[in-house]
């Protein structure tokens, strides 16, 4: 496909000490060589591919030098976007990066929409609509698992699965089309429904294999969503500052000192975290307390992940009790903090509320504890894991609600051809879910919806 030259600043806004200003289309080249001198004098068009160059940028109108610059030619089509490619490399700044793009810009380019390189790569047929959503994930990406989904992804693992389910479904398809056209066998019914049902039957059961790994690979993805609860005082905001190693969260003596949600990102043990420290939960007077409290159940509610912190010095409350209770059949560990006070908790009363759930001992005054709670947490989330390495994640969300859907289209045909429902009624569901599946690679997607999934890009990608 020809398209016109687009041009954006790659790299961050007058962050670093070099930035670049790319460049894909049939002009680039033209455009480049209109504005770019290189000592030798000689022509980008007599320059190989994949080649780069020292040289000065002169704005043709006057002359003038605009900027000293490294320039990339690549020749399409082995580049990012399969067109034309030129990256211009020059000095960081705001000023000097928006000189480069202006000048590119009143010589021929125009300004490239979020996204619009990927785009191309799309339109141009390198890589698929999954492969271009990994790119943005690569770059979202705050842990090294969650890169490396990323990587399998925009490899093309979940493109290459789906395309062979997608082919086994084209393959039925048409078996069946033989069967109706060639009535010799006396019954189309008797020879298609059979085959059919042993396609859909492991269509479906690899659709169920992908959805499976989607919480995890949501997880992964998104991170943890993991709530601190407990009453105040007990040591929630200093066991968020020692997780995420900072000082982050207020630390008082004052119960009732967090009353706004905290929330930050770690990563524990290759696990991500969405740690969200809480106002501390007790019935409460104080108007502006009582709405962090509200906020707080809010978010208990919402997590995957609850860290109920006790206080060992104490005797168990009326609210811890509550607490046990609002938390039952989730996911938590029970954290009994300020060992180094004496001890005043039931510890066996606590193991009866929590049932089998791990129970961590911490001091976080004196750092203790805290390695033991992040192997619970780790031990937590990979406990009965698959072998992660060799498992197509899926964790986008648009891929695992299109799952889900052509599941259920794949069992309606499925339930049809068990009842010896007409064929040419199968066909129908068969097809419909070798449709939803092509829309996860962009084979059978609306232009519109392409356009909205490249717009949350970042500019310049
Ligand atoms: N300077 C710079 N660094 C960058 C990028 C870039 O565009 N520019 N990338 C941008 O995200 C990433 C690298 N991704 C890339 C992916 C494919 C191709 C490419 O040219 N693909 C050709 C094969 C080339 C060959 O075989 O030699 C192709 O698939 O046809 C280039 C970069 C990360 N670093
Ligand atoms: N002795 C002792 N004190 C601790 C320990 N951990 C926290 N503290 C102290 O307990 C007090 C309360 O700690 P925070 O982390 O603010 O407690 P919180 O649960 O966030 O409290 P609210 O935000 O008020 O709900 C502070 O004075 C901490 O220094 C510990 O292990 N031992
Ligand atoms: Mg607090």
């Amino acid at each position: 496909m020809e398209f016109d030259t687009i041009t954006a600043i790659s790299t961050p806004m007058g962050e670093g000490a070099i930035a670049i200003v790319r460049l894909s289309g049939s002009s680039a080249i033209a455009i480049a060589d209109k504005i770019f001198r290189s000592p030798s004098e000689k022509s980008l068009f007599e320059q190989n591919s994949h080649t780069i160059h020292y040289g000065h940028l002169i704005d043709p109108k006057n002359g003038e030098v605009v900027e000293e610059v490294m320039l990339s030619l690549m020749k399409g089509p082995k580049t990012f976007t399969r067109e034309d490619v030129i990256e211009i490399n020059c000095h960081g700044g705001l000023v000097s990066v928006n000189r480069v793009l202006q000048l590119a810009l009143i010589n021929g380019a125009r300004l490239a929409e979020p996204g619009e390189f990927t785009k191309r790569a799309f339109l141009n047929g390198r890589i698929d609509l999954s492969q271009a959503e990994a790119v943005m994930d690569l770059i979202r990406a705050k842990t090294d698992k969650a890169m490396n989904v990323a990587l399998g992804q925009m490899e093309g693992r979940l493109s290459r699965l789906i395309a062979t389910l997608r082919q086994a479904l084209l393959e039925t398809l048409a078996q069946v089309e033989v069967n109706i056209d060639y009535p010799e066998y006396d019954d189309v019914e008797e020879m298609t429904l059979p085959l059919m049902i042993d396609k859909c039957t492991w269509v479906s059961e690899e659709i169920d294999k992908l959805l499976l790994t989607s919480s995890q690979g949501k997880i992964l993805r998104e991170g943890l969503s993991t709530a601190i609860i407990g009453r105040p005082n007990v040591g929630k905001s200093s066991l968020l500052n020692s997780l995420i190693q900072e000082n982050k969260a207020i630390v008082t003596d004052i119960a009732g000192t967090t009353r706004d949600i905290i929330e930050e990102y770690v990563n524990v043990r290759g696990v991500p975290l969405k740690l969200v420290d809480t106002a501390g939960i007790r019935e409460t007077e104080d108007i502006v307390e009582r709405i962090g409290v509200e906020k707080s159940r809010q978010v208990l509610k919402e997590a995957d992940l609850i860290l109920l912190v006790l206080n060992s010095a104490e005797k168990l409350t009326i609210e811890d009790r509550r607490l046990f209770e609002a938390i039952e059949g989730m996911d938590y560990i029970v954290i009994i903090n300020k060992t180094d006070l004496p001890t005043e908790i039931e510890i066996d009363e606590v193991r009866k509320l929590s049932g089998h759930k791990r129970i961590v001992t911490t001091s976080l005054l004196e750092e203790q504890g805290v390695n033991e709670l992040e192997e619970a947490i780790a031990s937590l989330f990979f406990e009965g894991a698959i072998e992660a390495t060799d498992l197509t994640y899926v964790s986008n969300a648009r891929h695992i609600s299109l799952l889900t859907l052509a599941k259920s289209t794949i069992t309606d045909a499925l339930e049809a051809a068990q009842n010896d429902v007409p064929v040419d009624m199968i066909q129908i569901d068969v097809t419909r879910t070798w449709e939803i599946l092509g829309e996860i690679t962009g084979d059978t997607v609306e232009e519109s919806l392409i356009d909205q999934l490249f717009a949350q890009f970042c500019l310049g990608k």
